[in-house]
């Protein structure tokens, strides 16, 4: 069984292509991070954003961004799945639902990657429904699908073209998600596309 796991995750690398390094990763991390600064650095503004990452692919984001910020903020996360381990995206399954600590907040809702939207779409109106102030939606990546997106990102990382990718918390099959850069899968290797 584990052979199976390795040998399929090393045989997925080895036929995808880099999009972005390490660099180019960090680069990005950093310019988000210093636009959210700007925006809720200001001590005469005296707020407390709540951050929710949406686990699980924010979870390298989250972890890069977070000690980038500056400001007063308390963080939370909510778990959301739409893929599982597929490659195709499928209904909207709610694994830890918001905290009512939501309510009343400007929250930013932190995410690995914005795709078809579906995913961010429900977050969003989730957390509005439960009363929140106003949800800053920032992404790493936003895939360029060619379609008009439910909803739309407040702050991007990079812009990426319509591949699957993994790595930085993105995966195919639950393969990957430690990789540093963005790789993207071989379409020959996809199931579903
Ligand atoms: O814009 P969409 O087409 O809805 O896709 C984006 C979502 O897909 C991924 O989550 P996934 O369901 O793969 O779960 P994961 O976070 O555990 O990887 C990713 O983390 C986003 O939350
Ligand atoms: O391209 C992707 N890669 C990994 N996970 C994803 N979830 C939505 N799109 C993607």
């Amino acid at each position: 069984m584990q052979d199976f796991h390795h040998n399929r995750a090393r045989s997925l690398l080895a036929n995808a292509e880099e999009l972005y390094d390490q660099e180019t990763v960090q680069a990005a991390v950093r310019r988000m991070a210093g636009a959210l600064n700007d925006r809720y650095g200001d001590a005469s503004r005296q707020e407390f954003p709540l951050v929710l990452g949406v686990m699980g692919g924010a979870v390298v984001f989250t972890g890069n961004i977070l000690p980038q910020l500056t400001f007063p903020l308390e963080f939370d996360y909510i778990h959301v799945s739409r893929y599982g381990d597929d490659d195709q995206g499928g209904k909207v399954v709610w694994k830890v639902v918001p905290r009512p600590t939501v309510s009343g907040r400007t929250v930013i809702v932190l995410d690995d990657i914005l795709d078809e939207g579906e995913t961010l779409a429900h977050v969003k109106e989730r957390l509005l429904e439960m009363g929140a102030k106003e949800v800053i939606i920032a992404v790493f990546c936003d895939k360029d699908i060619g379609k008009v997106k439910p909803v739309k990102a407040d702050l991007v990382g990079i812009t990426i073209p319509n591949r699957f990718v993994v790595g930085f918390g993105m995966d195919a099959y639950g393969y990957w998600r430690n990789l540093p850069g963005l790789w993207a899968i071989n379409p020959d290797d996809l199931s579903t596309r």
